[in-house]
This record gives structure tokens, sequence and C-alpha cells, in this order.
């Protein structure tokens, strides 16, 4: 069984979901972000938010602002900390007009707000923001991987150097967003990220991890056998 020092949270807004995910007993936190409550169809931010914290007191847990405008989301940051003790505040590192966020992720932080600053995609960024956290309070960048990626960039440099960025700051963590395959998870544990945060699918094929490549290859041609059989296709 390969080890992983990284801590896996299951990324969702299906409270199912979420309970089934808790139960394979590999996870330490949970992170939502709008489009996957619109995913999820929650009605009502708060009721969700309160039946979360209410399942699981005991692990971090991100919530997204939902405002555009920074005095809009400075009002909700404050309503979505006081969720619950283990709640982070998500705040996008700009607005939908590209106006950076740091002047407010300043302003929160220095109240000790717990914030998970998120949609970061450059080692500038993940600067920027670092930089405008408070010492020593508990808070998370969120690295978009996966997305940079999509771009056909590597993510690996721009993960590690992160990763040392973070560390300079107590307090800080560094989480891997937007992971595409179980090869991502073995790469964010390797460059030292603290978090790494997956869909209930990916958390699920973890179960393939250290996995004999020769039994799974039979299997494989055992899943194809299974599928023909029921299938009664001859090519005779
Ligand atoms: O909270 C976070 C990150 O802190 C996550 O919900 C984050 O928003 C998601 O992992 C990403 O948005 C998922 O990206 P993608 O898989 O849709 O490309």
């Amino acid at each position: 069984m390969t080890e992983l020092k990284i801590d896996i949270y299951a990324d969702g807004a299906d409270i199912a979901e979420m309970k089934k995910a808790y139960q394979g007993g590999r996870l330490a936190g949970f992170t939502t972000n709008p489009s996957l409550m619109k995913k999820a169809g929650v009605k009502d931010y708060k009721a969700f938010a309160k039946e979360v914290v209410a399942e699981f007191p005991h692990l971090p847990i991100s919530f997204e602002v939902f405002g555009d405008d920074f005095a809009t989301m400075e009002q909700e940051a404050e309503i979505i900390t006081q969720f619950g003790p283990n709640v982070f505040v998500k705040i996008p590192v700009m607005n939908s007009k590209g106006e950076s966020s740091v002047p407010l992720i300043k302003k929160l932080s220095e109240q000790d707000i717990k914030l998970n600053i998120t949609a970061i995609f450059t080692v500038e960024q993940v600067k920027a923001v670092v930089n405008a956290l408070k010492p020593g309070v508990k808070n998370v960048v969120s690295v978009f991987a996966g997305r940079i990626a999509d771009t056909g960039v590597d993510p690996i440099d721009i993960m590690r150097q992160s990763v040392d960025i973070c560390r300079a700051k107590e307090g800080a963590q560094l989480l891997w967003a937007s992971p595409r395959e179980v090869l991502n998870i073995i790469q964010a544990d390797q460059v030292g990220a603290d978090i790494i945060t997956c869909t209930p699918d990916l958390i699920a094929k973890l179960d393939g991890l250290g996995k004999d490549l020769t039994q799974f290859s039979q299997e494989t041609v055992q899943m194809f056998l299974r599928d023909s059989t029921s299938l009664g296709f001859s090519v005779l």
C-alpha cells in the first residue's frame, strides 16, 4: 500500500456523496464551490452549510463567498466564518472583472478569519496572497493544478514553488485543486502539498493505488469478457 502524507479532502456539494466518501475512512476535510452547489441542486446556501457543518463538526470545510464586489464578499465572509470553528471562507484571488482580492484578503486575515484563497493559477498570485495572510492563522492557498494542466502546461514546477512560498508563512497550507487522476494525488504528495481536494469518483479510484499491473491487466480482460458475454456477440 502506498503511504500518502497529504491530506485528502472531498470536493463536492452533494451531502449523501460527502457522507459516503467520508465512510471510506480517508478524508481529512471538504471543499465546495458555487459550481458544485449548482450541480448538486443546492437551493438554500445557509441550510446546506448548516447541515454539512452538523454532519462533520470535526473536519475543515471550505465554503465560498458568492458576491463579486469586495464589500459583499467581506460581509459574506463575516457570516460564513460564523458557520463553525472548522469553517474556512473561500475568497477568489480576483473578482470577475480581474480586480485583485488581495486587499480584502489582508483585511479579513487580520481579523483572524480562516481563509481558503481559491482560483489561483500563477506563482505571482501565490506570492501576493501569502504575503497578505496573517502569520499563525490557519489558511489554505488553492492552486488549480488540473486547470493549469488543461492549458498544456505541466503544473509541477508551479506547485513546487507554491509549496515553498507557503512553507515560509506559518499557518499557510498549499492545496492542489482540480486533480484529474490518481497520479495527481501521488504528484501532489511528492511535491509536498498539504492538501488535495478530489471528487468522490477520484477518491473511489484510490482503491487502485499500488495495484499489481499484471493483475489489473487480467481484471480488464475479465471486464471485456463479461461485457462481450452479456452482449452475446460473436465475430464468427
Ligand atoms: O475549494 C476548492 C479549492 O479550494 C475546490 O472546490 C475547487 O474550486 C475545485 O477543486 C475546482 O474548481 C475544480 O476544478 P475543475 O475540476 O472543475 O477544473
